[in-house]
């Protein structure tokens, strides 16, 4: 009884403080408000002010007041930032509170953390701390008891006596819930049973200490991330992001990060998480526009979508066994040492003539030496601009004429000095040597084939000087695995910045051209490797189904239940299509919101959706030429719904003869493990070699009463 009375009067405190906080908002917001609406219309009277007396006005009045108007502007969006995060914290304050007693220090205080930091305007006491304030790792990086956390004036030792999670939405406190262990499974587990929401959703109440050390880890220069399925990836990365920005706010900001996701249909779906944070949106970019940008003038390609959809639907043997011998880091070391060679083996020094003037070879060679260090065809325009300097000079020295032919005429003699016109015509030329005979086949006249799409671009960039993103100042890869050595011998000469990187050598959508942790590691031997190993998206009954098709023995999957997946044998595709939309019917009265459809190909994709749209089902489609990610029903291909999950999974085709092969396999493993809470398969004829063990009588679900599960379902799941 006294430990109710003592429960009640704790949260009724709780609830005072939280009605204060909220009033302190409150009060700052209306002072925003004003603040904004008077800045405004300050702002519209000088500018009518500079427009009546514009021409009374000279040069520098003018200026300065212009500079006036700039001023008022900054600051009146300062103000208009501010208050868009005090919306978002009156939302919901704060998450968390941790009690910490510094040593020595008599007093120790509650500090409250949430999304933003919060000062009284007028004491400047901070009111609630930013989660990435260093304070606010007590939180997330200790249980009761000795703890510690570093200040400006060095490191504050002390001691935790106690911690406490909050669910406040809408202003109001949902519940709160003290835990001396680290963020309390059962905050954790109310949120992963939450339905998904349209796009990815922060998760800074509930990061776990494992995690945070992703997050906050601000040595590494380059940081290296191999996570299983649902570990938290892409989220930690993304909250890693807005770590950097505040640790290092003087230095970086939003312009200067940018993503490699693996399309676009994934960038939508991240969109949301750093505004969330209360950051602006990165820029965003993919390897598919890395490539548009170097070869829309050089040649034709097939894209990296193309080449997976070919290697599934059709494996020509051939073309595998180039795609293998490209992406391996010796291939990377191979053609480098070609490229770097050619200079010194191929370029033949000789006379330049114009106009009756003279260069002799010799001056040709040592010209041609003195830029050593830059690329070949940059060598050579240098050459070029050297000789018609000097050649010009002589001939208008004895009182000729120089043409725009002359100059033309020299670069001419220059460039016949060395073998290869361009890049490509070089790239091809490194396939003449007998060992490399038959590994460059073009699709076409001038169409390139995905694998030698960065090589290509690799040979650009190493013969002359290219564009690069100099200003950007940490780049984020996504998908490590899918990344060749090239791609990545790219990425270092793209980006000369610090990099996360990371992946899941799991979920390689192409077996023929994924690099492993190692191999990855060895292009970043300077990088910190770090691991995920605990998987959160994903029930217990999922994530142990998704293992049987492709095991990985450091995964641990976190205690969740639910619904056993099913397996549902159809008599026929007509049975098949009935079922799938018996499925999407249950779906549509549960209280699931999203549910992906995710077939092995896009071909098969695009079938389903004629079929269920004639039988009156519109889910959204995404393909290759999606550019945005829809919440609803979504129904796609594995390739595509990599990286992206749902609250329901149905898997059609799951049959021998579609799933057969060992991208077959990493399809299914990358489509299951795409399910939060519900998993179906369906399959007409026998059921695919990945899926035997579900065979067994306990784990298939074959033609029995949906409704009946679900029951059964309900009892084991955690609420
Ligand atoms: N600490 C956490 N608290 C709450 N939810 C979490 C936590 N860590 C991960 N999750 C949830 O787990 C799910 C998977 O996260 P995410 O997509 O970032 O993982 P991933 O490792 O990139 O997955 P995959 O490689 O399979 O695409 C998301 O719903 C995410 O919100």
């Amino acid at each position: 009884m006294a430990l109710t009375d003592a429960r009640t009067r704790e949260e009724e405190q709780e609830r005072r403080h939280l009605a204060e906080t909220v009033h302190r908002l409150t009060t700052e917001l209306e002072h925003l408000t004003g603040y904004i609406d008077k800045s405004a219309r300050t702002i519209e009277e000088k500018k009518e002010h500079l427009w009546a007396n514009l021409r009374d006005m000279d040069f520098a009045e003018k200026a300065n007041f212009r500079h006036e108007v700039d001023l008022s502007v900054l600051s009146a969006e300062h103000a208009a930032m501010r208050r868009k995060r005090i919306e978002r914290l009156l939302e919901s304050p704060y998450f968390g509170r941790v009690d910490f007693h510094a040593r020595g220090d008599a007093g120790g205080g509650a500090y409250y953390i949430g999304v933003h930091n919060f000062s009284d305007p007028a004491t400047q006491e901070i009111l609630i701390h930013d989660w990435r304030a260093p304070v606010s790792g007590l939180f997330y990086d200790f249980e009761s008891g000795a703890a510690f956390f570093e200040t400006p004036e060095g490191t504050a030792h002390g001691e935790i006596t106690g911690k406490r999670q909050y669910k406040i939405v809408g202003g109001r406190l949902e519940y709160m819930l003290d835990s001396s262990l680290n963020i309390g499974d059962d905050v954790l587990q109310r949120e992963l049973s939450q339905s998904a929401d349209d796009r990815m959703k922060n998760i800074v109440a509930t990061i776990q200490r494992e995690q945070n050390a992703v997050i906050r880890n601000e040595t590494a220069r380059v940081l290296i991330l191999q996570g299983v399925a649902g570990s938290g990836k892409t989220s930690i990365a993304l909250h890693r992001v807005a770590f950097l920005l505040y640790r290092f706010k003087d230095t970086l900001s939003s312009d200067n990060v940018m993503i490699l996701s693996p399309n676009r249909v994934f960038g939508d779906y991240i969109a949301d998480v750093l505004p969330e944070l209360g950051e602006q949106q990165t820029a965003e970019i993919d390897f598919d526009r890395i490539a548009g940008t170097f070869l829309a003038e050089v040649a034709d390609y097939e894209t990296f979508g193309e080449q997976v959809v070919k290697l599934i639907e059709n494996v020509d043997e051939a073309a595998a066994e180039r795609m293998r011998h490209k992406a391996t880091p010796e291939f990377v070391t191979d053609l480098d040492a070609w490229i770097t060679s050619r200079a010194d083996e191929e370029f033949t020094p000789a006379e330049i003539k114009q106009k009756h003037h003279r260069l002799p070879a010799e001056w040709v060679a040592e010209t041609f030496d003195e830029s050593r260090n830059l690329p070949v065809f940059t060598r050579l325009d240098h050459l070029a601009n050297r000789a018609v300097y000097l050649l010009k000079q002589q001939v208008l020295d004895r009182g000729h004429k120089w043409a725009a032919a002359d100059t033309a005429g020299v670069r001419r003699q220059v460039r016949a000095m060395f073998p290869h016109k361009d890049a490509l015509a070089m790239y091809k030329a490194f396939y003449q040597d007998p060992d490399r005979r038959g590994m460059f086949k073009p699709l076409g006249r001038k169409k390139i084939e995905y694998a030698d799409v960065f090589p290509l671009i690799y040979t650009m960039i190493r013969t002359a000087r290219q564009e690069n993103y100099g200003h950007i100042r940490h780049l984020l890869v996504d998908e490590m695995q899918d990344y060749t050595p090239i791609q990545y011998a790219v990425l270092r000469e793209l980006f000369s910045c610090t990099m996360t990187i990371l992946g899941d050598s799991n979920q390689s959508v192409n077996p023929f051209s994924s690099s492993s942790l190692s191999t990855i590691h060895n292009i970043f031997p300077e990088a910190d490797c770090l691991e995920l190993c605990k998987s959160y998206r994903s029930t217990t009954e999922i994530t142990n189904f998704a293992q049987n098709i492709s095991r990985n023995d450091k995964l641990v999957p976190i205690e969740r239940h639910g619904l056993p997946p099913q397996v549902i044998a159809c008599t026929d595709q007509r049975d098949q299509q009935a079922r799938i939309l018996t499925l999407i019917e249950q779906h549509s009265r549960s209280e699931h919101r999203s549910l992906g459809i995710i077939c092995k190909t896009v071909t098969q994709a695009k079938t389903l959706h004629h079929a269920l749209s004639e039988a009156g089902v519109e889910p959204t489609f995404l393909d290759y030429d999606s550019t945005a990610f829809a919440g609803g029903i979504v129904l796609t291909s594995a390739h595509i719904a990599k990286g992206l999950e749902f609250d329901t999974v149905i898997v059609p085709h799951a049959d021998e003869e579609n799933y057969t092969t060992e991208m077959d396999r990493c399809m299914l493993y990358i489509a299951c493990t795409r399910a939060m809470h519900e998993l179906h398969l369906t399959h007409h004829g026998p059921l695919s070699r990945f899926l035997e063990f579900a065979e067994e009588p306990r784990s298939r679900i074959v033609d029995t009463e949906t409704a009946e599960s679900h029951d059964h379902a309900a009892d084991a799941r955690v609420s």
